[in-house]
């Protein structure tokens, strides 16, 4: 059996590109919610620091950086935690949240992930609830314990409002000795705005909800990673231009 693998994108390896601030979900994945296998290829040859920013837990991009052989330079948690090379930060007020959470199921709200609630379990400073879990309740709790709530149509989350991925993308770029105007960042859903304001240039998928949309410097044509290489590619000629 022959199938036809998906156009991936060669790296020039002495260009002189830009760190790149690459949100997971919807951006680095198929839309079944794997990593799409391009990942493995392209963010290796990657010439400068790349930053993976998701609203999931520290573990999972941490893994992702594992896997793919790259630094591990994540921001995990919507802002909650960043870990670039050696120095790991934690903020937000995760006893506010604790609050919310427990007000949450006096009230006979479920976060909807099971016994095992591997979404939440290592989770350290918010919390992140299925799409199935009862939106109203969430808000209203959300509004009552001063806290953002957010739907990145994967997930969910109630978050402390002083903590966001574009904020966590700016200490990043400190430790990297960058400044955050020089990230080029790729994202789909209202998460990914505030990373989009602090890049200096921003990127949304065609999968990208309205907020995304909205916030980005280009709106893509395509989705998913076919719309992150597009983006990509795009970073690479304007380099080329410049030679
Ligand atoms: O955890 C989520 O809800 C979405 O994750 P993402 O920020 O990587 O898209
Ligand atoms: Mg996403």
């Amino acid at each position: 059996m022959t199938e036809q693998s998906p156009p991936c994108l060669d790296v020039p390896p002495d260009a002189d590109l830009p760190p790149l601030a690459l949100d997971i979900d919807g951006t680095l994945t198929t839309p079944d919610h794997t990593v799409d296998p391009r990942v493995f290829r392209v963010l290796p040859d990657w010439p400068a620091p790349v930053v993976l920013a998701t609203g999931k837990s520290f573990p999972y991009p941490v893994a992702l950086c594992h896997f793919a052989g790259i630094p591990e330079r994540v921001v995990a948690e919507n802002g909650g935690i960043v870990c670039v090379d050696e120095t790991v930060r934690v903020t937000g007020d995760a006893d506010r949240v604790a609050r919310a959470v427990a007000a949450f199921r006096e009230r006979g709200g479920d976060l909807g992930w099971g016994d095992a609630d591997t979404a939440n379990r290592w989770r350290e400073t918010e919390v992140a609830a299925r799409l199935n879990a009862d939106e109203d309740l969430l808000r209203a709790v959300a509004d009552e314990f001063d806290l953002t709530f957010l739907d990145t149509g994967y997930a969910y989350h109630l978050t402390d409002p002083d903590v966001s991925k574009g904020a966590a993308l700016e200490e990043a770029a400190a430790v990297l000795d960058r400044d955050p105007g020089e990230f080029v960042a790729v994202g789909d859903s209202m998460n990914d705005a505030s990373t989009f304001r602090v890049a200096g240039d921003s990127y949304a998928v065609a999968n990208a909800d309205a907020t995304a949309r909205e916030a980005a410097d280009t709106v893509l044509d395509e989705g998913y990673m076919d719309g992150t290489l597009a983006a990509l590619a795009a970073v690479i000629e304007r380099a080329d231009r410049r030679v």
